[in-house]
């Protein structure tokens, strides 16, 4: 089953081109990393996949009314701090508003969903606390958990794993690909590009607005394009532990 459909997506900014002719499909079960330089465009992709800012071509989601995209795919965005005075637990049940009739009192099935996603985000002893009283990772592990609860077949997140401690980095990783186990779909845009070749089942690259490369880790990650779209060396090897990548020198 196709999530995500994308054909010739096309973003303009103050006349600029800074997404051209994008086409892409994901698919039920894939965790898709979308790796690029800064500017390369991935902010813009998901925002305009979302219909979040006008684009011209095509998107499934874009389509769709605020509701029924809300319930097919949740969203993180970049920009993590929390604003509101509520408890952790309180963020976390915001994910649960597309499925909840106005004014009703969360179900059981709704606690459940928040229940599971502040745990897989290893919220628990901090579930009372006033959300805007915590570190920059634990408010953005919080909106996570938000868009986890959110219970989405879809879930596009924009760089979720920036800022986080290298244990949550890992552990957020490995929710994600737990989702994408069970027939959801992930994509998320990240920078690292060792921890994206480790836990996604497939990268797309972006480079100044247009989608150079899609397919698997190692098959996107050459030492060619690594050259040539983020001008870096690296260090690659398939381990018994999975591959390892460590971006080694820039290239003058
Ligand atoms: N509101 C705006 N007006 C004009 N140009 C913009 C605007 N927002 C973004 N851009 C430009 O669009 C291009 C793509 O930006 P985008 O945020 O999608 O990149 P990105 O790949 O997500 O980058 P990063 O890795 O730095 O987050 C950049 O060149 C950026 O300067």
């Amino acid at each position: 089953m196709t999530l995500l459909s994308l054909r010739d997506l096309s973003v303009s900014l103050h006349g600029r081109a800074v997404l051209r002719d994008v086409t892409l499909e994901i698919g039920a079960g894939e965790f898709v990393g979308l790796i690029g330089p800064n500017g390369a465009g991935k902010t813009t992709l998901m925002r305009a996949a979302l219909g979040l800012i006008p684009a011209i071509g095509e998107s499934n989601l874009a389509q769709l009314l605020q509701g029924a995209r809300a319930r097919r795919a949740a969203w993180m965005p970049q920009a993590r701090e929390i604003a509101w005075p509520v408890s952790v637990e309180d963020v976390v049940m915001l994910g649960r508003m597309p499925h909840r009739d106005r004014g009703r009192r969360p179900t059981a099935q709704d606690r459940a969903r928040v229940d599971e996603a502040i745990a897989w985000m290893g919220l628990e002893e901090m579930r009372h606390r006033g959300a805007t009283r915590l570190s920059g990772g634990e408010q953005a592990r919080v909106l996570i958990a938000r868009a986890l609860a959110q219970e989405a077949p879809l879930l596009m997140a924009d760089e979720p794993i920036a800022g986080l401690d290298p244990a949550h980095q890992i552990m957020t990783m490995q929710t994600f690909a737990g989702l994408a186990a069970h027939g959801r779909s992930v994509l998320v845009s990240l920078h690292d590009l060792g921890i994206a070749a480790r836990h996604c089942t497939r990268i797309v690259m972006l480079d100044e607005g247009r989608l150079v490369a899609d397919g698997p880790p190692a098959e996107v990650l050459t030492p060619e394009r690594l050259a040539h779209v983020f001008g870096i060396t690296a260090w690659y090897r398939q381990t018994a532990d999975g591959p390892v990548y460590q971006p080694l020198e820039v290239i003058r």
